[in-house]
C-alpha cells in the first residue's frame, strides 16, 4: 500500500477553536491522513481527535513554521491547511510569509481559512 500522505495543520491562536472544530468534524477524513502541525495547534488537534496520526513540531513563533516549510521543500508535506489569524501581529510575521511562500513555490494545495479548507477537504475525498 502506498504512504499516507502527508497534511500540515497549523492556526494562529484566535483560530485554534476553529480548527480543532475542523478536525472534529472531519476526523474519519483526517484518519486517511499523515499530519503534521506545529505544536500548540497539534496538541489541540489530538485534544479533540486523539485517535489522529499527528506529529507535533516545534510551535510557530520558535520554529514551527519554518520545519513545515523544509518539510514542504523536501516534498514531505502535501497539502497545507492553515488558519490565519489577519487581526493580530505575529512576533514571526516573516515565518509565515516563507512558509506560505513554498507552499506556493511547490504548488502545493494551501487553505488559508475555513471556507476554503471544507472545499478542499471535499475536493479531496471525492
Ligand atoms: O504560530 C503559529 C503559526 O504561525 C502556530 O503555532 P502553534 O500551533 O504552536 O501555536
Amino acid at each position: 500500500m502506498a504512504d499516507r500522505k502527508c497534511l500540515a495543520l497549523i492556526a494562529h491562536d484566535q483560530k485554534k477553536d476553529d480548527l480543532a472544530a475542523f478536525a472534529k468534524a472531519h476526523e474519519a477524513t483526517l484518519s486517511g491522513w499523515k499530519i503534521v502541525a506545529t505544536g500548540t495547534t497539534g496538541g489541540r488537534v489530538l485534544d479533540a481527535c486523539p485517535g489522529l496520526d499527528v506529529t507535533r513540531l516545534k510551535s510557530g513563533p520558535l520554529g514551527g513554521d519554518q520545519q513545515i516549510g523544509a518539510l514542504i521543500a523536501t516534498g514531505d508535506v502535501d497539502c497545507l491547511i492553515f488558519f490565519v489569524d489577519p487581526l493580530t501581529a505575529m512576533p514571526h510575521d516573516v515565518d509565515v510569509k516563507a512558509l506560505m511562500r513554498l507552499a506556493i513555490v511547490y504548488d502545493i494545495p494551501m487553505a488559508l481559512n475555513r471556507a476554503t479548507a471544507e472545499q478542499l477537504i471535499d475536493f479531496r475525498r471525492n
